[in-house]
């Protein structure tokens, strides 16, 4: 498999008076999902747009494999990507859309009916594409980018208008061709959609990335030192907690918010004081709220931009 990397370095973009990218910088490594998250209007689907040559750049670079997208021969060899799951002629099969895009690169045909079957669209892929769901859409192009069997792929928003179902069955695929070795770049404006999947998460705001880390080292970040602790008593817990050094908030009825101290410690100080408790959980944040965390000060910003269209 050829290199996979896909390396964004200082991209800027206005359109008019509109600032889309302030200098985004990240790169999607090979063998692993990296989530690409932030607010409408972040400058998501711009950073894609470029990376395949659709747009130019004002500055900065993009590279696939440490190629401009545009000087490549044969693109979908080297890397396969989805954008718009409507941009397809509605009167055409499924099939004869992935047959059109084949013979367009030299691909062999056979090869169109592997990524049928790979996405679960078999039974449909003879009805016209018109017809189709936007989930069916999604997996139609996904069956596109999968074509060329590119070592990198890039997903722009792939789970909307998916099922439950397919939403399963879609983190399960991307895991599968992340663990092949394959770069996987996926947007998305939830960060819930990532959980349970992506390795890796950039977060972008205003065009810029704000956070670029492995999920495990965000989670662990948001998820501080807090304990929850649930009593029974919780005036005597706090007070016997405070004594010991740590910072304690009601976080609901019966339920206290302990920081400061470790699970094992709370268990002793609780013992020793007499005082009953019920649970004792040290607390694992969410990757939504370790999202909520790091964008917690662009509430205004949310606000602001909830119109912005793509
Ligand atoms: N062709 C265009 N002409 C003018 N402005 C544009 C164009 N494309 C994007 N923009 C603006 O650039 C900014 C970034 O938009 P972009 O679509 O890249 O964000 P996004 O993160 O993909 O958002 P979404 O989640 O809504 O798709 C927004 O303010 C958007 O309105």
């Amino acid at each position: 498999m050829s290199d996979a990397t896909i390396e964004v370095v200082d991209l800027r973009k206005r359109y008019g008076p509109t600032t889309a990218l302030n200098g985004m910088t990240f790169t999607a490594a090979p063998g692993r999902v990296t989530g690409f998250v932030g607010p409408n209007g972040a400058g998501k689907s711009t950073t894609m747009r470029i990376i395949l040559g659709l747009h130019t750049a004002d500055a900065g670079s993009a590279l696939v494999g440490g190629r401009p997208y545009r000087s490549l021969r044969r693109p979908l060899l080297h890397l396969g990507a989805l954008l718009d799951a409507s941009a397809l002629h509605p009167a055409r099969s499924g099939r004869h859309h992935l047959l059109w895009l084949a013979r367009s690169q030299g691909l062999g045909l056979p090869r169109v009916d592997e990524v049928i079957e790979q996405v679960g669209l078999a039974s449909a892929s003879r009805r016209a594409a018109g017809g189709y769901s936007l989930g069916m859409r999604q997996r139609l192009g996904i069956a596109a980018a999968l074509l060329g069997d590119p070592p990198a792929i890039m997903l722009d928003e792939p789970f909307n208008g998916m099922d439950p179902e397919g939403i399963v069955w879609l983190r399960g695929f991307l895991r599968a061709l992340a663990a092949q070795g394959r770069a996987v770049l996926v947007s998305s404006h939830l960060m819930s959609e990532l959980q349970g999947m992506a390795d890796h998460v950039v977060v972008v705001g205003r065009g810029q990335v704000i956070a670029d880390s492995s999920v495990a080292d965000l989670i662990a970040t948001a998820s501080g030192d807090r304990v929850r602790v649930r009593t029974s008593a919780p005036r005597p817990a706090t007070a016997a907690l405070a004594t010991a050094g740590a910072q304690v908030t009601e976080a609901e009825g019966d339920v206290l918010d302990v920081r400061g101290l470790a699970a094992e410690r709370i268990v002793a100080v609780l013992t020793a004081a007499g005082v009953p408790f019920s649970e004792i959980a040290p607390h694992r944040a969410t990757l939504e709220e370790a999202y909520l965390d790091l964008t917690g000060d662009a509430a205004e910003y949310r606000a602001a931009t909830a119109g912005a269209t793509s």
